[in-house]
């Protein structure tokens, strides 16, 4: 895949913040049943940046990212995409921002049974009035190794092929940001390797923001960066991961220790 000149004006230029949270709490529940899923967490997402958020169950890590998505509220904190506190958004607001914005990649895939591979692959952009550039889409389709699979339905594909197309729906309109949520979780590791090498090309060559979850020490090591949550904080960050360097780093934590360096 080439590197592009032709984006639009628009696009987030490299090393901007596209997306941030500012000590961002989520308490689920009142009084005795009170749960702190997230005490304070604040980071920034540069552009051409691909992340992965770390911790072991329970410690947070798709609560913030849902708080970063605008797909949950903050109790209290803010999120923010470019500068448009998501908190300022009336829901109406929010879904248009998230259509246009964002795109996002789940472990289950998510694809519309009934709509084949291409369909699903456009319908972010067809309910956001976009029309997606025909050269993109193109190359997005040819670099996943989708071409010969457009026509086939979701239940016609392998695991790995629909987060392939998964993959490709969430960069169709060009986003300024793709959150992926445990996007390896349901795949065997070589359908896994190749979205992962897809989703790092995707942030070394075309300057995609990539923002992913992940409890995979292997997964991280596709990123750039890696910060580790664990009780609702951040407490590591860690760049360049190795996958014998995050294990290293999860095992600190389960032991109860200090961060390593
Ligand atoms: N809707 C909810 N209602 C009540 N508690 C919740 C809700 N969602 C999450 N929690 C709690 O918040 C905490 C953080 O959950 P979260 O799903 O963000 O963790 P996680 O790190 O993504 O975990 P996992 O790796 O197991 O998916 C957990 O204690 C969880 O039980």
């Amino acid at each position: 895949m080439s590197q592009r000149s032709d984006a639009p004006a628009s696009s987030p230029r490299f090393g901007e913040v596209v997306a941030a949270g500012h000590h961002v709490t989520k308490v689920y529940g009142e009084g005795e049943t009170a749960v702190t899923a997230l005490a304070g967490v604040s980071a920034q997402f540069v552009s051409g940046e691909f992340t992965a958020i770390m911790g072991p169950s329970g410690s947070g890590k798709s609560t913030f990212m849902h708080c970063l998505a605008g797909l949950d509220t903050p109790t209290s904190g803010s999120a923010w995409i470019g500068d448009t506190e998501l908190g300022s958004l009336d829901e109406a607001r929010l879904t248009k921002l998230r259509r246009e914005r964002i795109g996002f990649v789940f472990q289950s895939f998510n694809l519309l049974p009934t709509l084949t591979a291409l369909e699903n692959i456009t319908l972010p952009c067809d309910l956001a009035g976009i029309t997606p550039d025909p050269a993109w889409l193109q190359e997005l389709v040819s670099t996943l190794g989708l071409a010969d699979r457009l026509g086939h339905r979701p239940d016609q594909l392998s695991g790995g092929q629909q987060q392939r197309v998964a993959c490709a729906r969430a960069l169709a309109s060009r986003p300024a940001i793709v959150f992926a949520d445990e996007p390896t979780g349901n795949l065997d590791s070589r359908a896994g390797a190749q979205v992962l090498s897809f989703l790092q090309m995707s942030a070394e060559i075309l300057g995609q923001t990539v923002v992913m979850v992940t409890h995979d020490p292997v997964a991280a090591a596709y990123a750039g960066r890696a910060l580790f949550l664990a009780d609702g904080r951040l407490v590591h960050e860690m760049a360049k991961p190795s996958a014998a360097g995050v294990l290293e780093q999860m095992k600190a934590f389960d032991a109860g220790q200090q961060a390593v360096r």
